[in-house]
C-alpha cells in the first residue's frame, strides 16, 4: 500500500478558456517521472500543462501537488516545488540575460550562492556565453537557452520536484535540441525531479521520454507507455501514417508518411 501521495494528481480535473472546457483530465505523475504531452494544435496540450501548473483553476475536479491542492498553495510554495517553461516568454524591459536567469529564485529570502547558481545554471543550458547580454537582443534560440537556464537556477537545490515545459526545444537547431534534452534529463535525474513536456516531435518523446499523454479536442485520449506499441495511438491522435524504423539501441525512430485519409483513397 502506497504511503506517500503522486507528486502531481489530477483527479477529474477540468478547466475552461472562454466558452471551451478541457477534461475531465484524470492522471497522477510520480517522482522522477518523464511524461510526453502530445498532440494536435490547439488540441489543449498547453491548457493541461498550465492545469498541472496550478496556472489555470480547476473548474470541476482538483489538481493537488503531493497531496496539496495547487489552488491552496501560495506562489512562493508552488515555486519551491515545481518550475515552468511557457511556450512563450517575451522579456519587457531589456533585462540582463543573468538577472532573467536569477529571477527562477527570486522566490528565496536568503540566496548566498545566487551569482554562482546563476553561472552554473546557464553553462548547463549553453547560454553561458549569454550572461551580460541584455535578453531582448537574443535569437529565438538563445532565449529558450537563458529561459532553461531559469529553471535550471530554480531548481537548483530542490529535490524530487516537477519541470512542465512547453516545448522547450522548438526554437533550436537539431544538435542543441539533442544536448539540451540530454541535459535537462541529466539535470533533473541528478535531483529526482520529474519531467513533463509538451512536445510536437515525436521521436523525441520515444526517445526520451517514458510516457506518452495524448490530447486530442480538449481530452485525454490516451495515457500508455512510450513505446513502439504506441505506434497505431499516434496515427490516429495526428490522423497520419507512421512509418517505424529500429534505431538499433532498443528504440524506434518514427517518418510521417501521408495523412490517414490519403493512404484510405488511394
Ligand atoms: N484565453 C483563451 N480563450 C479562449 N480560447 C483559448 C484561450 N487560450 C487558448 N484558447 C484555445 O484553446 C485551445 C487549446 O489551446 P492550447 O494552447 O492548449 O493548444 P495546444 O494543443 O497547446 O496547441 P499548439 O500545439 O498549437 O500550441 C485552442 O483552440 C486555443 O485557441
Amino acid at each position: 500500500m502506497r504511503t506517500n501521495p503522486p507528486l502531481l494528481s489530477l483527479i477529474a480535473a477540468q478547466t475552461r478558456l472562454g466558452r471551451r472546457s478541457f477534461g475531465p483530465f484524470h492522471l497522477d505523475i510520480e517522482a522522477g517521472e518523464r511524461v510526453a504531452i502530445l498532440g494536435p494544435s490547439g488540441a489543449g496540450k498547453s491548457t493541461l500543462l498550465r492545469l498541472m501548473a496550478g496556472e489555470l483553476p480547476c473548474s470541476a475536479g482538483s489538481a493537488a501537488l503531493e497531496g496539496t491542492l495547487l489552488a491552496r498553495s501560495s506562489l512562493i510554495e508552488l515555486s519551491r516545488r515545481r518550475a515552468v517553461l511557457p511556450q512563450s516568454t517575451e522579456v519587457a524591459f531589456g533585462l540582463d540575460c543573468d538577472l532573467v536567469i536569477a529571477l527562477g529564485r527570486v522566490a528565496r529570502h536568503h540566496d548566498p550562492d545566487l551569482a554562482h547558481i546563476v553561472r552554473e545554471a546557464a553553462m548547463q543550458a549553453h547560454a553561458g556565453h549569454l550572461l551580460g547580454r541584455r535578453c531582448d537582443t537574443l535569437s529565438g534560440g538563445e532565449k529558450a537557452r537563458v529561459q532553461l537556464a531559469r529553471i535550471f537556477a530554480q531548481m537548483w537545490d530542490r529535490e524530487a520536484g516537477l519541470i512542465l515545459v512547453d516545448e522547450p526545444l522548438s526554437a533550436l537547431d537539431p544538435g542543441l535540441q539533442i544536448d539540451l534534452l540530454d541535459k535537462l534529463d541529466a539535470f533533473a535525474r541528478q535531483r529526482g525531479h520529474a519531467v513533463v513536456a509538451v512536445l510536437h516531435d515525436i521521436n523525441q518523446a520515444l526517445q526520451a521520454f517514458s510516457r506518452l499523454l495524448l490530447v486530442l479536442e480538449g481530452a485525454l485520449m490516451n495515457d500508455l507507455p512510450s513505446h513502439a506499441d504506441a505506434v497505431p495511438q499516434l496515427e490516429a491522435l495526428y490522423g497520419i501514417q507512421l512509418q517505424c524504423f529500429d534505431d538499433g539501441q532498443g528504440s524506434t525512430l518514427v517518418l510521417p508518411w501521408r495523412a490517414a485519409s490519403a493512404v484510405t483513397t488511394s
